[in-house]
């Protein structure tokens, strides 16, 4: 399943010639629609409406910062922390584009207790399907901070630690889980409120060849909500 999901992403760019940045755009742009009717504004109990993006080195994290940006857009009040920044030319404008629309940076990662006080809700855009073995730092330290968190986290494709196929029992627990492409097997395991699926770019093909068996997209809606 992490290599069928592989080989995916390798044909839609090699065979239907599709761009990163194109697929990452429409990636970040469900997840922050996914949010945003997860946890809509006047729901929120704090105010301003903060929330905590943590992005990860690779592709999840590309989709972590395109969501922050498209939250930011919605009217919700982001901070990125980004501790490991690639250094291709994508990932530098995604960053930009960011500050540029007054989306403030973090240091460091902060104690549980005060994204408690401080955030709505945390977006997890450490990992996705190519996350293998043992967690290295900092994202370690991350992780355990995020495992002690009381407000929701909503994370990108995979919750981050999580083995792509078996999940990870001991591991972070997020309320919500935005599928990109079609869920990989570790969803299963997913025990939170909301389940959306998101990426809608896979042409009729090539959901075919992988039997993916995608659910209908509502109308024109970019998220389909599973449960
Ligand atoms: N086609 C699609 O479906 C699209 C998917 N998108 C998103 O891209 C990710 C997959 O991205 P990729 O760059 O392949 O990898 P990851 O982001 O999962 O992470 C790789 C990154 O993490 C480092 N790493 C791996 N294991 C560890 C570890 N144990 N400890 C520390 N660091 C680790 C590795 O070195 C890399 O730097 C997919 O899930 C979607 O979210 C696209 O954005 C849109 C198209
Ligand atoms: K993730």
């Amino acid at each position: 399943m992490q290599e069928e999901a592989q080989h995916i992403d390798e044909e839609l760019f090699d065979e239907y010639s599709f761009s990163v940045d194109q697929l990452m755009e429409l990636a970040g742009l469900s997840c922050a629609t996914a949010v945003s009717k997860g946890y809509p504004l006047q729901s929120l109990l704090k105010s301003p409406p903060r929330v905590l993006v943590i992005c990860g080195p690779g592709n999840n994290g590309g989709d972590g910062l395109v969501c922050a940006r498209h939250l930011k857009l919605f009217g919700y009040e982001p901070s990125v922390l980004y501790p490991k920044r690639p250094k291709k030319q994508l990932f530098q404008n995604l960053t930009t584009q960011c500050e540029k629309m007054d989306i403030s940076f973090l240091t460091e990662m902060l104690e549980a207790d005060v994204i408690d006080e401080v955030y709505n809700l945390v977006v997890d855009a450490i990992f996705g399907f190519s996350f293998k073995g043992a967690v290295r730092e900092p994202f370690g330290d991350i992780l355990s901070q995020l495992k002690k968190i009381t407000v929701p986290i909503a994370s990108v494709d995979i919750p981050s630690g999580w083995d792509v196929e078996n999940g990870c029992p001991d591991g972070i627990q997020p309320d919500m889980l935005i599928s990109l492409t079609a869920p990989k097997k570790a969803a299963s395991h997913f025990k939170g409120r909301y389940h959306f699926l998101g990426g809608r770019f896979v042409p009729p093909a090539l959901e075919q060849k992988y039997q993916l068996n995608l659910p209908q997209y509502p109308g024109t809606d970019c998220v389909h909500q599973l449960n």
